[in-house]
């Protein structure tokens, strides 16, 4: 069970003040409100979408729930426990950077990380053998990653993700670049992994997609410049909104404030 309430945290960047200027003066600050206001809660043998346009903050809050970065205020707990080793020992995550080791095969690549989760080499050996089955990757488990495809990279890093058999799964826009096959069959291990069958986990994932949401999703949260604006079911989300196509609810309620924003 995942729970971040009232999430906030801001970036301070170098402004360059529009032109080109030599001058050697000091660059004036601008700060960057990336966060504000951000609420989950993800219950176990539950699928949770945060769906949210470009720059909304979602995966700004998913490093802060992995721990990269801190927030600024707000509190995170998973499965009751505050962000920390005990907390990320409890996850497993699949961020945008999926940072394989590219002179490892995918089987070490699993088993590395396996390793560094406290598992004994047999027991990652034999858990990336399990997973490999679970994600149809059996034939690469012996090559170098380097030169991998998307899918294949994708792959690779859910198993690594997986391999100390998390409670809690977060995937930040797992299915970027992924083809029809791979995101079909990513789907399905979403699915198994939800099921109680599959260890009724708590899943997290953000993405833009409408269409993954209303596949996947038990539960969705809105996110709009750096706020849950509005959650529930895709059902409850309609009916939120009076509207018949996901795609207007979303429009409809992310850009609530927004003037302008055509059909
Ligand atoms: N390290 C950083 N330094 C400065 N600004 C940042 C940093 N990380 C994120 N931001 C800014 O914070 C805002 C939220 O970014 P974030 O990546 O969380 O959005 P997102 O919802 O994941 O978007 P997308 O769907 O485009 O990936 C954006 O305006 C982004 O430019």
């Amino acid at each position: 069970m995942i729970k971040i309430e009232q999430l906030h945290k801001s970036f301070s960047v170098k402004a360059t003040g529009g032109g080109m200027s030599l001058s050697f003066k000091k660059a004036p600050k601008q700060v960057i409100k990336a966060v504000q206001g951000i609420n989950v809660e993800a219950a176990d043998g539950r699928i949770t979408g945060l769906l949210g346009p470009n720059g909304a903050g979602k995966t700004t809050t998913l490093r802060m729930l992995g721990g990269l970065f801190k927030p600024d205020s707000g509190s995170i707990t998973v499965d009751g426990l505050p962000t920390g080793q005990a907390a990320l020992a409890r996850m497993g995550i699949l961020s945008d950077a999926h940072g394989l080791y590219p002179r490892l095969s995918a089987r070490e690549n699993i088993v590395y990380y396996g390793r560094l989760q406290g598992m004994s080499r047999d027991a990652a050996n034999q858990r990336a053998e399990q997973l490999a089955e679970m994600l149809d990757m059996k034939p690469l488990l012996e090559r170098r990653t380097d030169g991998f495809s998307q899918g294949e990279r994708m792959k690779t890093s859910l198993a690594r993700a997986l391999v100390h058999d998390p409670a809690n799964i977060v995937l930040d826009e797992p299915t970027n670049g992924l083809d029809v096959l791979a995101t079909r069959s990513l789907r399905e291990t979403l699915r198994h992994l939800r099921s109680p069958a599959g260890g009724a986990k708590c899943i997290v994932f953000s993405t833009h997609i409408m269409q993954e949401v209303e596949l996947l999703c038990d539960r969705v949260i809105i996110v709009s410049a750096g706020r849950s604006v509005a959650e529930g079911s895709v059902e409850e989300l309609l009916a939120q909104a009076g509207e018949s196509r996901f795609e207007d609810a979303f429009v409809k309620l992310a850009f609530a404030n927004k003037e302008g924003v055509a059909a």
